[in-house]
């Protein structure tokens, strides 16, 4: 029987030495950060710089936090992507929304910190195109990801859902393969794992993330 190989995701890139760093270690989506209060924040202009240098067959992610139509409308109009992602508390009528506005897959992301999170698992897989399977932040959090912590991943272990789904949530080199065996993840999304500062992404931490995850 032949397995199909993990897909990561690295998101809150802000530099071409980014981009090329996760396109050279096979990152299948590459995500952007529009949240100002993050310092993984990119402007518009320099998405849409970076998203030309982003090859056919990688995905353009553009991760939002609770975003209206208009800065939506101006990101999409300048942006080239191919999904959208939700991070923020936007209700099932909203993703509904958003995919009929934009027409963009729509990605969204459930915070998981114990067995009754996973009622919304099962609600937002019945509108959205895929889900981020994410840690909850902390009471009082700045952001509502991108915290480096992760959660119990017993809590879903053999969970099935009726859309692809990505695991999230304080993965890095050192524990992504125990993460991908317990859960069974097929795809993995990683942020403060690869970085050496917050927003500051490094090479090795994304070659050596990718590689794990891959040959899982
Ligand atoms: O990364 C951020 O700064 C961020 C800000 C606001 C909402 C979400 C954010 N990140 C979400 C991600 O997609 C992360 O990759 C995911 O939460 C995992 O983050 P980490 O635990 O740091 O790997």
């Amino acid at each position: 029987m032949t397995s199909q190989q993990t897909r990561v995701k690295i998101c809150g890139l802000k530099t071409a030495d980014d981009i090329a760093a996760a396109v050279n270690a096979g990152a299948s989506y590459v995500g952007f950060v529009f949240f100002p209060k993050s310092p993984r924040n990119i402007a518009i202009e320099d998405a849409r710089a970076l998203a030309a240098e982003v090859p056919v067959g990688v995905a353009k992610v553009a991760l939002v936090v609770n975003a209206d139509d208009a800065m939506l409308d101006a990101i999409t109009s300048a942006v080239p992507l191919d999904i959208l992602q939700l991070h923020g508390s936007e209700s099932p009528e909203r993703v509904l929304e958003i995919k009929a506005r934009y027409g963009l897959p729509v990605m969204k992301a459930v915070g998981v910190a114990q067995a009754d999170d996973l009622d919304d698992l099962a609600r937002y897989g019945q509108v959205a195109d895929q889900l981020l399977v994410d840690a909850k932040p902390p009471k009082g959090a700045e952001l509502p990801g991108g915290n480096g912590l992760a959660f119990d991943w017993q809590l879903i272990a053999g969970r099935k859902w009726p859309v692809p789904w990505m695991l999230a949530g304080g993965l890095d080199a050192g524990n992504v393969a125990e993460a991908i065996r317990l859960t069974g993840a097929r795809q993995v999304d990683v942020s403060s794992g690869v970085e050496v500062a917050p927003g500051q992404k490094d090479v090795a931490k994304i070659a050596a993330f990718c590689a794990a995850s891959l040959n899982s």
